[in-house]
């Protein structure tokens, strides 16, 4: 196994070690974090993930967009397009199934995606991170693809925000050549 993934099986471990209390505090610190962003109260259409494998819960945040009236859409893993992901709107009423790694998503997604050049704010899960902004995700690249075209046009929309829980936090991983820029790492302790 590369260094890469000895961290990513070590990382992952370490937050599935975590209690359903420890889980539950942190969701709720998020959520605080979250709502003291500046531009999140003007931002409409924000794509969000349901947790897995220990990750850091966004669904808080969920809650609350959904009370806000802000739109809030799952990743759904393309069918066709190799390790891209499309983003479909989610509701209270939204039929749900499990895709391959058994993470939920929404059902026949056809009617409802919204191109990725149009979300405002993307929560992305991180298995890792440091200061300088070098990340690890779970290792398809399947947000780096889906959002290669924020670095290919610099573009200004969506702005993508790093989640992880602080015990997640490296001394330093490298850049890599494809990953896409974050605009900041929001931990349950603190923005980076
Ligand atoms: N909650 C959540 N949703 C998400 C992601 C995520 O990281 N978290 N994704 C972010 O990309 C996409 C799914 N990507 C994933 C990539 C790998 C594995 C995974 O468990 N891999 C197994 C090996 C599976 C196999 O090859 O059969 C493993 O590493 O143990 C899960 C999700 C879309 N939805
Ligand atoms: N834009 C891209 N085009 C083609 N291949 C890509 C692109 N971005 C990433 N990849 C490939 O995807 C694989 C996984 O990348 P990496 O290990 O950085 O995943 P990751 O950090 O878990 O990513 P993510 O958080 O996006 O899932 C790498 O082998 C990389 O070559």
């Amino acid at each position: 196994m590369d260094a890469r993934s000895t961290l990513r099986q070590s990382m992952r471990q370490k937050r599935r070690a975590l209690s359903l209390q420890q889980q539950a505090t942190a969701a709720h610190k998020l959520l605080t974090v979250i709502k003291k962003l500046p531009g999140i109260h003007k931002s409409k259409h924000l794509a969000i993930y349901l947790p897995n494998d220990g990750e850091l819960d966004p669904t808080p945040i969920v809650q609350w967009c959904w009370k806000m009236k802000k739109n809030v859409y799952l990743p759904v893993l393309h069918p066709l397009s190799h390790n891209r992901l499309w983003f479909v709107r989610y509701t209270r009423r939204t039929p749900m199934t499990r895709n391959i790694y058994g993470i939920l998503e929404p059902k026949s997604p056809y009617r409802f995606i919204r191109p990725a050049k149009m979300l405002d704010v993307v929560l992305l899960p991180l298995v890792a991170f440091d200061e300088q902004g070098g990340r690890l995700g779970m290792g398809g690249g399947y947000y780096d693809r889906t959002f290669s075209f924020i670095r290919q046009y610099n573009a200004q929309r969506p702005r993508l925000i790093g989640l992880a829980h602080d015990l997640q936090k490296v001394k330093e991983l490298p850049i890599e050549s494809w990953d896409v820029p974050l605009s900041c790492i929001i931990t349950d302790a603190r923005c980076y």
